[in-house]
């Protein structure tokens, strides 16, 4: 019994390093864990994902039959499971969090971006371009899908005072990690490495500027991202190139990096707001009246926390303009429908 012992320790070892755990083994049924194996979606290209799991990577189908709702389809970063004896996918799943975006061109349909990430970098640099508006914005977004959030400062060499910046990103939350980096320099971006370890996978976002190319090379080390296209076979046998959604990092973690995940936007995000807000919503559960819009009514508790200074008029105003831009009222979001 000594040899095969030994081989499923490999393989669990190499399941690890893709970011297996007891969450996802535990969904798994006793007729499944003899008949499939679980391989995790690198890269979504035309009609056929790369998978990789315990062996080299290859190419599944797309297609799970009998997955009627779009979300039973995988994406990026999901695990799913094969069937050993024809290598068809049976099913994706649960996941730990999905990133969905309205499909561009389409805004009823929902694109599903990235999944099963630890950890979110969001990124915002130390200097003029720094909004505190923006970043709660993104942390919203954090918490609607489920992800763990850490703010980067980068541009930290650009600024005499990076703490202030540090405290005007605690100041929206108390707990919220921030890391302070230059990202152009490895040893100043070391404090990220504790997110990047093995099995784990961060995905980075923000706005244009602030250095997310940067600090992804940084991570990356001399693993440039020219260098990680992976050769596949179109329907025609012939070789494409396709660039990976997901990279290794040095220090065993994985990047989900898309096109699809830089360009997020805030979209509903009522369970977001409401968390990070919550000092304000639960206030809020005082004023007289139910619908109270907190614009000088009678027995507001919003303006009277405001009055006694335990809420601040500037947070109110982000809270209302979020709240507004995430009602279902088209004349709130600011852009017109067709
Ligand atoms: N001084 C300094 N410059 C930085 C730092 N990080 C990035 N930069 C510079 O800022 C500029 C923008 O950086 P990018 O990494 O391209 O920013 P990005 O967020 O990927 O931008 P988009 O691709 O538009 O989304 C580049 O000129 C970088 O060299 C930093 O920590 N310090
Ligand atoms: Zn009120």
């Amino acid at each position: 019994m000594v040899a095969p012992h030994r081989a499923m320790t490999l393989t669990d070892e190499t399941l690890h390093e893709l970011g297996w755990t007891a969450f996802f083994s535990n969904q798994l049924s006793q007729e499944e864990t003899q008949a499939c194996h679980p391989v995790r979606v690198m890269t979504v290209h035309r009609g056929q994902i790369t998978v990789a799991g315990a062996g080299a990577p290859f190419s599944v189908s797309p297609y799970i039959p009998g997955a009627t709702p779009t979300d039973d389809h995988p994406t990026v970063g999901d695990w799913l499971l094969v069937d050993a004896a024809t290598q068809q996918p049976t099913r994706v799943l649960r996941r730990r969090n999905l990133f969905k975006r309205r499909a561009p061109g389409d805004p009823r349909r929902e694109q599903m971006i990235a999944a099963n990430i630890d950890t979110l970098f969001i990124v915002a640099s130390c200097n003029q371009d720094f909004s505190v508006a923006r970043l709660e914005r993104y942390l919203v977004l954090a918490r609607e899908v489920g992800v763990d959030p850490v703010v980067v400062l980068t541009k930290t060499d650009l600024t005499d005072t990076p703490q202030d910046f540090a405290a005007a990103v605690r100041a929206i939350e108390p707990d919220l990690r921030v890391e302070l980096v230059d990202g152009r320099d490895p040893a100043s971006a070391a404090g990220l490495a504790a997110y990047c370890g093995t099995g784990q996978t961060v995905a980075l976002l923000g706005s244009s500027g602030v250095g997310k190319s940067t600090l992804v090379n940084t991570l990356r080390g001399s693993d440039s991202i020219a260098t990680q296209a992976i050769r596949e076979s179109d329907d025609t046998g012939r070789h494409t190139t396709t660039a990976r959604a997901m990279h290794r990092l040095a220090g065993g973690g994985w990047l989900l990096d898309t096109p699809g995940m830089r360009e997020l936007q805030l979209s509903d995000a009522t369970a977001g707001i409401a968390e990070v807000f919550d000092d304000f919503v639960e206030i809020a559960q005082r004023c007289r009246f139910s619908d109270c819009a907190h614009g000088g009514e009678p027995g507001c508790a919003i303006r009277a926390a405001i009055d006694a200074g335990v809420l601040t008029v500037e947070r109110f105003d982000r809270w209302r303009r979020l709240a507004a831009e995430d009602s279902p009222m088209p004349a709130y979001h600011g852009k017109r429908r067709r």
